[in-house]
């Protein structure tokens, strides 16, 4: 395995210092170093650019098993490694579903053989989301795939009992459930956001409400059985303040606000291009506002990506007939930059927390979201902070082109990326494992 010689990284943004990444491990830091590397050290230059910790993501839709017209684990995770990330957490919503042993097995194992980075798949809660019956849980818990994560995402586990039951069940294995809110009964046929602009547009409307009733009801269930709660993509003022309320009686509870959700607003379903269309819908720019003002609080503890390609004819069409969902690997970190670091609401520091340290908390990743310091695990990302980059999808490694963030200009670029001392990219670009580092 190549050693590599990081030169002058500001590590979370402080000053910058030297890493010696060798056998898997950050061997060293500062003048140690340079010290210590082999002869055939390979030196990246890292002047101008900061260090985090390899970034985490707790929500990607893989689409693998079932759509890899849209996305493979492979893919996938090539855009997730170019995005900065060294391990993502897999949706259970492929068909099959991830609900038993076997298929959360083979997709850690596709994780595995295409080496970009580590997949955590998430087990569903119940049989084929159907949300009538538990799924087995404890089989994928003590699975080679390991989960300890849950969910139906994609759909809401409606049914109290059931979500109760599935509370208590995870408790013996230190799982978590993560809970896609969206009360169905008040969300039929709902296409945005239900405010000014949904009526404007004669389109049905998704009332804050729907999502609101389910996470309160969700963090009294887990005060009730003293169990951990998850809640997926936060996109209302109102779930801030539930989230909140929970949080200063001690129940415990996480939540994920999206890239998407930090940035951008209802309005744009004026445009009816399906490339906005998104579950849960965009809200409010005084949603917008809370959200930012969550994260940087700790209210909500992480940032998720929810990337979810479609295909073409999936969101090249109306808007009323488009799937929900949008790509977010290649994007995050940029739109955390623009939102919450430029506008100084948070620190890069704060960043790791965010995008890595918590996340990989939440999902119990041992090997992840570790300190930048001699001996720790080198997964590590390599950012150029000050360079602007139009995002471009013909340009991306995720298989789908449905980024909202298409012709805007992000702050930050991702110029190396490594996974246990391993390069996934390298001067920009992501570099194949399967044939030995050679650019892909
Ligand atoms: N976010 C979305 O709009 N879509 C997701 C499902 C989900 O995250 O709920 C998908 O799987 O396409
Ligand atoms: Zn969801
Ligand atoms: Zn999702």
């Amino acid at each position: 395995m190549s050693e590599y010689l990081i030169r002058g990284a500001a590590l979370l943004g402080d000053a910058p210092t030297d890493l010696l990444l060798a056998g898997g491990t950050i061997a060293a830091v500062g003048t140690a170093a340079a010290r210590e590397a082999s002869g055939d050290a390979r030196v990246v230059d890292a002047d101008g650019l900061v260090a985090l910790p390899g970034l985490v993501d707790l929500h990607t839709h893989l689409r693998e098993p079932g759509r890899e017209d849209t996305e493979t684990v492979a893919s996938g995770t090539r855009a997730a490694a170019a995005g900065g990330f060294t391990a993502v957490h897999a949706m259970a919503n492929t068909q099959p579903v991830a609900d038993t042993a076997g298929v959360v097995e083979q997709v850690w194992h596709l994780g595995r053989e295409a080496g970009w980075a580590d997949v955590r798949p998430v087990g569903a809660v119940t049989v084929g989301l159907a949300g009538t019956q538990l799924a087995e849980l404890g089989a994928m818990a003590t699975s080679r795939a390991g989960v300890r994560v849950f969910s139906d995402d994609g759909h809401c586990v409606a049914d109290p009992v059931l979500m109760r039951r599935a509370l208590e069940y995870v408790k013996a294995f230190d799982g978590v459930i993560a809970q896609h809110a969206q009360e169905p009964r008040l969300t039929e046929g709902a296409q945005m956001n239900e405010g000014v602009v949904s009526a404007e547009l004669g389109l049905t409307g998704w009332p804050a409400v729907a999502e609101e009733a389910i996470i309160a009801r969700d963090v009294l269930l887990a005060e009730h059985v003293g169990s951990r709660l998850h809640v997926c993509h936060v996109s209302t003022a109102g779930s801030v303040e539930i989230i909140r309320w929970a949080k200063s009686r001690g129940i415990d509870v996480t939540a994920e606000v999206t890239p998407h959700h930090l940035l951008l607003t209802d309005d744009l379903a004026r445009t009816y291009d399906p490339r906005y269309k998104v579950n849960p819908p965009l809200r409010t720019a005084e949603d917008v506002a809370a959200l930012r003002e969550a994260l940087a609080d700790g209210t909500i503890d992480i940032v998720a990506t929810d990337h979810a390609p479609h295909a073409v004819e999936d969101k090249d069409c109306e808007w009323g007939a488009a799937a929900f969902g949008m790509t977010g690997l290649e994007t995050a970190l940029p739109v955390v930059l623009e939102t919450m670091v430029a506008t100084g609401a948070m620190t890069l520091a704060d960043v790791a927390q965010v995008l890595s340290v918590r996340p990989a908390r939440i999902g119990r990743v041992g090997d992840h979201g570790r300190p930048l310091a001699a001996g720790e695990p080198a997964s590590i990302t390599l950012v150029d902070p000050a360079a602007r980059v139009e995002v471009d999808p013909t340009r991306q490694a995720t298989a789908s082109g449905n980024t909202p963030f298409r012709g805007r200009t992000l702050p930050g670029r991702v110029m190396a990326t490594f996974l246990r001392g391993r390069a996934t990219v390298l001067d920009g670009h992501p570099v194949d494992p399967a044939r030995g580092g050679e650019h892909a």
